[in-house]
């Protein structure tokens, strides 16, 4: 008889941010370990969590998932747990406490990526690996923190950065090696999709933005879903992985949804139309990349004319498939936290394999 031996792992993580996604990842950790210890060989345990409301807390042996979900922690609530303080001390958290893995999910900030991309810089030098749904670090600096990652021996990865928990970087890099992109457009944005299908069914905007945020796909700030700021990051993230391309996001037009009335909207059924908010990016013939955002009218049998609600989709134009279209989820708070999860995955097959090689 064969007998296989289990080599159970534990990743001891933190989680910096603790608001709709990683309270989400929290809530799988805490009914998912023994289906994830059976199926993927591994077991999360949380030892610190950091947020700026709640406070932070480390706690070398693990805090019970299922409590810091359920307890109603108010301001500052953390500094009442063993380990913990009323203030979100983010530097030490991250650079001391006995984590093997950060989870960075605090706010998008597309202007400058901080105080994300320091969370990542600081974990990454510290020997942690670092997997994120923040696209402020993935647009502005994946180039530095890829570095950074590399010469420290730890990974950096950011599956949820674009299109949620939808495997579109992964998908794209490694199934679709070889096919070569050569460029791509897509719905990148739930919250502004979500918004658009609500004002066709006769809703007015801050209303439907609202819904958005109570259904946890929007941003702290909505604007920068509704002016396109969000899927401008995502498209230079895309551009830069894809097509490798280094593009910044002020090289990138950018025109949002805000300025679309309910008559614009109106108009397009009436023409057998809706509007999406598109983001795209091309190599040019020279080698340069451009990169849009904008509003589109598209008809009704456009491939992206019937993605609706939060779904997302992107197609990308490859020279040796010709279009191929991925969709799904492109945000959520559930979605996401398996975009984190994803990115675990990735590192702890990425270890074994290491591992399997040096042997
Ligand atoms: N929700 C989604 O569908 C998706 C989200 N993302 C990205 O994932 C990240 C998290 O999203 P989500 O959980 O929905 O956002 P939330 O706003 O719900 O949560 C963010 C949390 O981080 C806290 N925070 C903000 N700044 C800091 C800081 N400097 N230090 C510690 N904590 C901080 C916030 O506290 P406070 O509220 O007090 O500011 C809040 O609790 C964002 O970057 C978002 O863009 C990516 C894909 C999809
Ligand atoms: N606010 C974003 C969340 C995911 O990136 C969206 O609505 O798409």
């Amino acid at each position: 008889m064969l007998h296989r031996r289990i080599h159970m792992t534990t990743y001891n993580i933190a989680l910096i941010g603790f608001g709709g996604v990683n309270r989400a990842l929290a809530e799988l950790i805490a009914t998912k370990n023994p289906l994830w210890e059976r199926d993927l060989g591994f077991r999360l345990n949380i030892v610190a969590v950091s947020d700026l409301y709640l406070g932070s807390v480390i706690s070398p042996n693990g805090l019970d998932a299922k409590t810091l979900v359920e307890a109603n922690f108010a301001k500052g609530g953390f500094g009442q747990l063993s380990g913990g303080s009323a203030e979100a001390d983010n530097e030490t958290i991250i650079k001391t406490a006995p984590a093997d893995l950060i989870v960075e999910a605090t706010f998008t900030n597309p202007k400058d990526g901080e105080p994300a991309v320091s969370h990542c810089r600081w974990a990454l030098q510290s020997g942690k690996h670092v997997v994120t749904t923040n696209k402020g670090p993935v647009a502005i600096a994946a180039q530095e923190l890829k570095a950074v990652a590399h010469a420290n021996g730890v990974h950096f990865e950011y599956e949820g950065s674009v299109m949620s928990g939808t495997p579109v970087i992964r998908m794209a890099e490694r199934t679709l090696a070889g096919a070569e992109v050569k460029g791509f457009e897509g719905i990148l944005n739930g919250t502004s999709n979500f918004v658009l299908g609500r004002m066709e069914g006769g809703l007015d905007f801050a209303t439907a933005v609202k819904e958005a945020q109570i259904l946890g796909y929007a941003e702290a700030d909505p604007t920068a879903d509704v002016e396109g700021f969000d899927v401008r990051l995502k498209v230079v993230i895309l551009a830069n992985e894809l097509l490798g391309a280094s593009l910044k996001p002020e090289e990138v037009t950018c025109k949002g949804i805000s300025k679309l009335s309910p008559s614009d909207i109106e108009n397009a059924a009436a023409a057998n139309s809706r509007w999406k908010l598109v983001g795209s990016a091309v190599r040019n013939e020279d080698g340069t990349v451009t990169g849009s955002v904008s509003p589109k009218q598209l008809p009704f049998e456009h491939p992206l004319a019937g993605v609706n609600g939060a779904t997302n989709a992107v197609s990308l134009n490859t020279e040796l498939l010709g279009s191929v279209t991925i969709t799904g989820p492109g945000a959520g708070r559930i979605e996401t936290a398996y975009a984190l999860l994803s990115d675990i995955i990735a590192i702890h097959n990425a270890q074994a394999t290491a591992k399997r090689e040096a042997a």
